[in-house]
């Protein structure tokens, strides 16, 4: 609730400007928050784009290059089955045959050797300088490959090490029938392992980057940044074979790694001619802080924007609040210059003895009235009222006993039940006036009359008075006129009612009487 509060106040949400403000400036951080997140995202989203079709494009020309490096060792083999005698592979006259494919083995750099088997498997000849100890290769995958599938196109192997050498090499074989069609051996190149090492090693990668060469079995040939230990790696759980390549041939995507947990942004091509993949991986979370070390300056800028936007609207809200306290200060200002203006403007036509009209206020209410009359032609009366022997009270009584003898009458007067648009007044002194308006002689004669006796039904101590009750009683005189706009109206009622007064205190005082104008 406190916390509401403090806000609202700070963004003087109390006042309109300071809504509109409040709104305006936030329209504008969210617009500009808006347009930051969206920028950063094209961006990031941009980069991955890029990625992915480097990731394609690294992938396919590869796939290609595996292609060619296996076609190279096919074409070997081939030219080797047509340079076998009719008689069959018993007619090799070996050292000759050794050095045909020694030769042919020097024109492919990738290959690290060319071999003949027969159909036990023994090795008939080899383009490997020495001959391997165990001559017997009935027990590698190829052969048994070839033993058993009679077709005469080419087999590619899962890696192997070289019994002669020792290396890690890619066996790549055809079978070799003899004239009825029965298994007569199998024609093996291998090809170097570290020829793939040697050339991805060509490429600009980061270092958790990875391009890889696996069979389509799932199985890992070679890959790039890793040893040994990752050859023929089966992964074929991974979503490479199992959602991407059932699919599509080529193409992208991301996913975690199953060979060592890391997330990657790949592109795929499978071999068009030979059962072979190839996969280019960039590792995301490298690319990402490459992303953000490259967007820095554009993050720093906006955020400094928003800043700037922030402080913006703190100065604004500033000098709104001060706005704000600055007219609440003005209005309570005016509140109290209206409540004093109020005040002078009750004082200036107000009574301070007894509360009722005074003389000023009896002055502007008597020409109003007399302009009425003169429009309407209907008559204004004016009683003159004087409390009787009132020197003699104020000395005997003394004079703030007097005052307050005038507050009574005053009091008295009030209770008189008048039209609303009659006015009762101090005129001065000791003497009272009545004015009402619309009001013919009669009726007003018998409104004195009633204050007359009201007065002295009060009872107000008088012992001075010299008549028989001993009480303050008063004497009224009324004069009515139907105003004339040529003559002064105010001069005459006033003169007439005073007249009317005058004859009341000869009469004996103590009553009400009217004068007319014959
Ligand atoms: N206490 C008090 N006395 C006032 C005030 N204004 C006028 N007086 C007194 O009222 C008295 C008026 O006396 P007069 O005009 O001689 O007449 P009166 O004694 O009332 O005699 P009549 O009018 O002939 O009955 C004077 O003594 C004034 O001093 C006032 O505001 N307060």
């Amino acid at each position: 609730m406190k916390f509401r509060k403090n806000v609202a106040r700070a963004l003087a949400l109390n006042s309109s400007l300071g809504r509109s403000i409040t709104f305006f400036m936030a329209g504008l951080l969210l617009a500009g928050i808006v347009t930051c997140v969206w920028t950063l995202t094209r961006s990031w989203d941009k980069t991955v784009q890029d990625a992915e079709r480097s990731a394609i494009n690294l992938s396919v020309s590869q796939s290609r290059q595996a292609e060619d490096t296996f076609l190279q060792a096919e074409l070997v083999l081939r030219e080797v089955r047509r340079n076998i005698p009719q008689e069959g592979l018993a007619s090799i006259t070996i050292p000759p045959f050794n050095t045909y494919l020694a030769e042919l083995k020097d024109r492919v750099p990738q290959l690290h050797g060319v071999m003949v088997f027969d159909a036990q498997g023994i090795m008939l000849a080899t383009s490997l300088d020495k001959r391997p100890l165990m001559t017997n290769y009935s027990d590698r995958e190829y052969f048994i490959y070839h033993r058993h599938n009679n077709h005469g196109s080419l087999h590619i192997g899962h890696v192997i090490r070289s019994r002669s050498t020792g290396d890690m090499v890619i066996p790549v074989s055809l079978r070799i029938n003899d004239a009825a069609g029965g298994f007569e051996g199998v024609l093996l190149a291998t090809v170097k392992v570290e020829y793939f090492r040697h050339f991805y090693g060509y490429f600009e990668l980061q270092d958790r980057d990875l391009l890889a060469l696996l069979t389509t079995d799932g199985t890992t040939l070679y890959v790039r940044p890793y040893g040994d230990e990752t050859i023929n790696q089966n992964l074929s759980s991974s979503p490479l074979f199992t959602r991407e390549l059932s699919q599509k041939d080529r193409g992208h995507g991301t996913w975690v790694s199953t060979l060592d947990n890391i997330e990657r942004i790949y592109g795929f091509a499978r071999s068009e001619r030979y059962p072979l993949v190839v996969a280019a991986g960039y590792d995301k979370s490298a690319l990402w802080n490459s992303w953000l070390r490259g967007s820095l300056p554009d993050i720093v800028l906006n955020a400094m924007l928003l800043l700037g936007t922030l402080l913006m609207g703190a100065i604004i809200f500033r000098q709104v609040r001060l706005n704000v306290r600055n007219q609440t200060q003005l209005a309570t200002l005016r509140d109290e210059l209206t409540s004093i203006n109020h005040t002078l403007q009750l004082m200036a036509l107000a009574d301070g003895l007894t509360g009722l009209a005074n003389r000023r206020q009896f002055d502007l209410f008597l020409s109003q009235s007399l302009k009425n009359s003169a429009q309407t032609q209907k008559p204004v009366s004016l009683i003159m009222i004087d409390i009787d022997y009132f020197k003699r009270y104020n000395d005997f009584y003394g004079h703030v006993a007097g005052d307050n003898c005038l507050r009574l009458v005053g009091d008295i007067l009030q209770k008189l039940q008048l039209n609303k648009n009659d006015l009762i007044a101090r005129y001065g002194g000791e003497e009272f006036a009545i004015i009402l308006p619309d009001t013919g002689p009669e009726a007003a004669l018998f409104v004195a009359r009633r204050a007359v006796s009201m007065v002295r039904g009060a009872k107000i101590p008088h012992s001075q008075a010299g008549g028989q009750h001993a009480v303050v009683t008063i004497s009224a005189g009324c004069y009515s006129v139907i105003a004339d706009a040529d003559f002064d109206d105010a001069i005459r009622l006033k003169e007439g009612a005073d007249k009317a007064l005058y004859q009341a205190k000869i009469e004996g005082r103590d009553r009400a009487m009217a004068t007319s104008d014959s």
